[in-house]
């Protein structure tokens, strides 16, 4: 029996809940698979089509991605909606799978404006499947949180209406309309460990526990409340901790139980935006940072970069940071400036900092000390110490900008390789 109901209710409830917020406009992100299809199908039973408009990511990592494209442009002629491809560039790496998601979820973000709402096709199998994936990887309750339904994305929001929707009821959905949809081959080829749970794993499970997705999902909700709690206790504990102009205080930290410590430090990175360690690095960071003698420079290193401590504070120094030598270079400031350290500062950024400084000879350094700087159109110069601290840029970064010199004299600074510590 077709059983179209649960789909159809699912977006009216949804735009039920939402007219408190009045989109302007609902972006559906159409790859072609069923579930897409069937939320881009009762959204344009639901709404009105000027508001309605899908977009397809073409990843450009297999042949029939272009078909693809063509499938969705003609689903979206028939049902007289309006459709964009954006293909993107996928970086090379281990994993092309998170790859491409990475570069789909940013080009997302790059179209969804202040009052509209990306809508993928996220449903209750999946919530299961991925509690599960993850569970088997071993993770905490940040990687068993449910996906939630709705979420602030680029400058509007993202939504998942049909996450308490299954699988079975959305292919029955498609068949009810005669909706046409395509199997993506690598979810056949990558997804292996997923395909094993959806095909094997669940239904066994089913056959004692009928109702096992649900369960399930509810399980995976209670994580994302967990985490929530957590997040909540880390970001006040770090708001205690945190100076931003010397870094995370050993002294706040040391008065803390090992587990808000080390949720503290997570939080910390987070906001760096640096891959996360392991336990195991974590567990140095703590013994070594907070209790080694405070004399000694303790420094941990993982991903692109270390925490070290200075002054009593735990500081995150880039590589690009640490490795910079002293500079001493000549610049005509007509195009780019590649340095021998790799560090690149470009020509654009010197056209809006010192438009003046264009084109004419330069010369660029590290400081020495006791420099002084002249300010884009001042009559006086200020010394450099005082401009670094009204930029903020750290101490112990400070020996690492580059100063723009004309005539022997500072000019401009330029800082934007020193990513925030
Ligand atoms: N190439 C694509 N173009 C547009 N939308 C896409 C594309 N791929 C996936 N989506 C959207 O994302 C939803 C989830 O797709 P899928 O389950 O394949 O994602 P995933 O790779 O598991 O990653 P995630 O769950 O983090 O999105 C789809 O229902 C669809 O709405």
């Amino acid at each position: 029996m077709n059983n179209q109901e649960p789909v159809a209710a699912a977006v009216s409830r949804f735009l039920a809940q939402d007219s408190s917020q009045s989109f302007s406009s609902y972006v559906i992100a159409l790859s072609g698979g069923a579930d897409s299809v069937a939320l881009l199908h009762a959204f344009a039973q639901q709404l009105k089509k000027a508001s309605l408009r899908a977009v397809y990511i073409d990843h450009q990592l297999q042949e029939a991605s272009s078909q693809w494209a063509t499938f969705n442009q003609d689903l979206c002629k028939k049902l007289g909606l309006k459709f964009d491809v954006i293909k993107v560039k996928v970086a090379d790496a281990a994993s092309l799978e998170a790859e491409a998601r990475k570069a789909r979820y940013k080009a997302f973000a790059g179209i969804i404006g202040r009052d509209e709402c990306l809508l993928t096709g996220h449903h209750q199998d999946d919530q299961a499947e991925t509690l599960l994936l993850q569970l088997f990887r071993g993770a905490g309750p940040k990687g068993l949180s449910a996906m939630p339904e709705q979420a602030a994305f680029g400058k509007g929001v993202h939504a998942r209406p049909m996450l308490q929707v299954s699988k079975r009821d959305i292919l029955d959905y498609c068949e009810h309309y005669n909706l046409p949809f395509v199997e993506d081959p690598s979810n056949q080829d990558t997804q292996y460990r997923r395909n094993f749970l959806r095909k094997k794993v669940i239904p066994l499970m089913e056959t004692e526990w009928p109702e096992v997705k649900a369960t399930l999902a509810r399980a995976s909700d209670i994580q994302a409340s967990t985490q929530e709690l957590i997040e909540e206790v880390a970001s006040t504990d770090f708001a205690r901790c945190f100076d931003l102009d010397k870094g995370l205080s050993i002294s706040s930290l040391v008065a803390l139980s090992p587990v808000r410590q080390t949720h503290v430090l997570r939080y910390w990175l987070q906001q760096l935006d640096q891959d996360m360690p392991s336990q195991k690095v974590m567990d140095q960071v703590l013994q070594q940072m907070l209790r080694s003698d405070l004399d000694a420079q303790p420094s941990v290193s993982f991903g692109h970069g270390a925490i070290k401590r200075f002054q009593g504070y735990l500081i995150w120094v880039n590589d690009v940071i640490d490795e910079l030598e002293p500079v001493h270079e000549t610049w005509t400031a007509d195009s780019d400036l590649e340095l021998r350290c790799g560090v690149k500062i470009s020509l654009n950024w010197l056209k809006q900092d010192s438009p003046e400084l264009v084109g004419k000879p330069l010369q660029v350094k590290t400081r020495q000390g006791g420099e002084r700087f002249r300010k884009r159109n001042a009559e006086h110069t200020t010394s450099l110490k005082n401009y670094f601290q009204e930029e903020g840029v750290r101490p112990w970064q400070r020996d690492r900008a580059l100063l723009i010199l004309f005539k022997g004299e500072v000019r401009a600074v330029f800082t934007e390789h020193l990513q925030q510590g």
